[in-house]
């Protein structure tokens, strides 16, 4: 049969097309990069085909022996990798090397920031891959042919890396993949032998296939000398030192090789914040070497985002982004797990129903939970490093992990009245350890920004005790307090919900209560009158010291901020009306007191519960009438 030797030119599809010119203006400062991703890319292929060869063998085509080469031709000026993996099909080369954009390649680009530097990090983040090759290269060329098939479904892509790619078969007796760059003039380095070599030992030695090079020929023997015997012929050798990573023993790897480790499997540029590697044995045997990384992914909020580990069984890779092992709110980490137990054909459906992959899942969940505990107590930056980039998403533990919510518990930090500061910093340990003598609950407020929170009227007595709030004003924290509940055997108070246990038990404090409740009895009675419905109750306040009025949720009521996340997501929301509790020594309401009109009582009144809705950052229903009944009172207020 003649090889079908038909020549067609194709576009790349736009969004590569963008990804690719992005690329080779941005990273041109990190050349070598390309090596790796190429290096990485040959070794997946081979993963795929020595999993794809335990359910058929024949794809092996009788040879086992998996093997990455690296060919330099100084004269040519080119460099080749080839890998004896699984190769491509001609509509696979198309699809993968040109048209189909890498998931996520859309959310990517709408996240560059045009700010070089950051958008270069980005670049990394994202995983460069195979089109890093024209960093360096101004013509590419892959010929690959698909294990299993004939020589003749052998394919030649070809591209110059700009708008077009050509693609013709050619015949390939191996199956696998070569790909061969042209060297640009500015990258003839890496035709050069020892230096390819260094770049390869640099980020592929975790690589558990060898990636070989042809051995240095041997010098000629000087004029005169007879040289004994032919010089023989160059043979290939393992420039890396090809084990898989994690099977080694801890104490034999070195931090260098953890990190290029985290990078190989990441695609990120950043070391890893830090890792823990476990090999466990007993009822079930596994390895696992779990990394936290330095940075949030650009789609961490992306349910779709790719998550969870390298799934390998005895050695063998399975599957990229197993999630079954780790639970969504440990989404970020980075790794890889090798079971001696899972079957070689375990599916991600049987992965689903499999019970000791709950009993890792449960083991590797407290092992990530141990590492961050750790990275804590280290002290230093690099917690609030973590905490900065996945603080929130770790807010979703207690909901989804209840067996380790005091844990988490321990590893939130918090904005709180005693630094007044935004940063998210403090923990609720340091919390309770500050707590005033007889305090017996933990206190917060929650609101939609720091200087609400800051200014809310509700710490006024808090402020004037000395005793500390949380500051809460991230989306999920109302939601994450009635998930926690309590911590170290402490409630949770919102400072504004239900009523305060903060009075003055003395004898003096509680006939100045008294004398206070009594004194404003009827001003009470005169606003629940001309409030109406628009309020469940009107109370005198413990709370305020400063503040006319304020709101206050019923105790088993929802909260101001779960209510209106609800509202924007057009969710039902339970109809509840506020309390308004009242300061009668402030001076407005002793105003108000002595009111006689009972018109101007009545515009007064409203004033002030909507003032308090304002104060708590909540939206007024009828914000022209606040407008406008405040308008008159100032201008009675001029012309009196
Ligand atoms: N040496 C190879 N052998 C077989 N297939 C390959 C090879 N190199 C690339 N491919 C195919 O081309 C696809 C695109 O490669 P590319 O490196 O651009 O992205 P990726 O490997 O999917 O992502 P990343 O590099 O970010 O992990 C791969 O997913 C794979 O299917």
């Amino acid at each position: 049969m003649t090889a079908d030797i038909k020549k067609e030119t194709l576009g790349f599809q736009t969004e590569a097309k963008q990804l690719l010119h992005l690329m080779i203006n941005s990273l041109y400062s990190n050349k070598e990069i390309f090596l790796r991703e190429l290096i990485s890319n040959a070794s997946d292929a081979i993963d795929k085909l020595r999993f794809a060869s335990l359910a058929d063998e024949s794809l092996l085509e009788g040879q086992g022996d998996f093997a990455i080469r690296v060919d330099v031709d100084k004269d040519a000026n080119t460099i080749t990798i080839t890998d004896n993996g699984i190769g491509m099909t001609r509509e696979e080369v198309i699809d993968h090397l040109g048209t189909i954009a890498k998931s996520g390649t859309a959310a990517f680009l709408e996240n560059l920031t045009g700010d070089q530097k950051k958008d270069s990090q980005l670049i990394g983040q994202f995983g460069v891959g195979f089109y890093s090759a024209f960093i360096v290269a101004d013509r590419v060329e892959v010929h690959t042919r698909k294990a299993g098939h004939d020589a003749d479904a052998g394919v030649l892509w070809e591209s110059h890396g700009e708008s077009e790619f050509s693609i013709e078969s050619l015949p390939r007796d191996t199956r696998g993949t070569s790909i061969t760059l042209h060297l640009k003039p500015t990258a003839t380095e890496f035709a050069d032998d020892w230096r390819v070599r260094s770049v390869i030992k640099k980020y592929s030695d975790h690589i558990a296939v060898p990636v070989e090079m042809l051995q240095p020929a041997t010098p000629p023997a000087p004029e005169g000398e007879e040289t004994a015997e032919e010089a023989p012929e160059p043979q290939y050798e393992a420039v890396n030192e090809a084990t898989a990573l994690w099977t080694r023993p801890r104490a034999e790897i070195t931090d260098d090789e953890y990190k290029a480790f985290y990078r190989h499997i990441s695609h990120d540029y950043d070391d890893p914040l830090t890792w823990s590697h476990n090999k466990v044995e007993g009822k079930q045997e596994y390895t696992s070497l779990l990394y936290i990384p330095k940075r949030a992914p650009f789609d961490l909020w992306n349910r779709e985002m790719a998550r969870g580990l390298k799934l390998y069984v005895q050695r063998t890779f399975i599957m990229d982004e197993a999630e079954q092992f780790l639970p969504l709110y440990l989404r970020f980490v980075k790794g890889v797990v090798d079971s001696n137990d899972l079957p070689l054909n375990v599916s991600r459906e049987i992965l689903q129903r499999d019970s000791s992959v709950d009993a890792m899942r449960s083991a590797l969940s407290k092992r990530v939970l141990d590492m961050l505990s750790k990275l804590a107590k280290k002290g230093g930056e690099d917690y609030a490093t973590f905490w900065k980039e996945f603080g929130q998403v770790l807010k979703e533990g207690p909901a989804e992990d209840m067996a380790n919510k005091e844990k988490i518990a321990k590893l939130l930090r918090f904005a709180t009245t005693h630094t007044d500061q935004a940063d998210q910093d403090q923990s609720l340990d340091e919390y309770v350890a500050r707590m005033q003598e007889g305090q017996e609950k933990i206190y917060y407020v929650v609101a939609e920004n720091f200087n609400t929170a800051r200014k809310s009227p509700h710490l006024e007595v808090f402020r004037k005790k000395g005793i500390e709030v949380l500051l809460l004003t991230d989306r999920v924290d109302d939601w994450l307090m009635n998930q926690l509940q309590e911590f170290d055997g402490k409630p949770l108070q919102d400072v504004a919900r239900g009523a305060l246990d903060l009075q003055d038990d003395s004898e003096e404090g509680k006939a100045e209560q008294e004398k206070l409740e009594k004194e404003s009895e009827s001003l009470v009675e005169r606003l629940t009158k001309v409030l109406g419905d628009s309020v469940s109750e009107v109370r005198p306040s413990a709370r305020l010291t400063e503040s006319p009025a304020c709101l206050v949720v019923g105790d088993y009521d929802m909260g101001a901020q779960m209510r209106r996340i609800l509202e924007a997501a057009g969710q039902p929301v339970p109809d509840s009306k506020p309390i308004l509790e009242i300061n009668p020594a402030h001076p407005l309401l002793q105003m108000l007191d002595s009111e006689q009109d009972e018109a101007r009582f009545a515009d007064l009144g409203q004033v002030i519960l909507d003032q308090a809705t304002l104060a708590e950052g909540g939206q007024l229903e009828d914000p022209a009438s606040f407008v406008s009944r405040l308008n008159a009172l100032l201008l009675q207020m001029s012309k009196a």
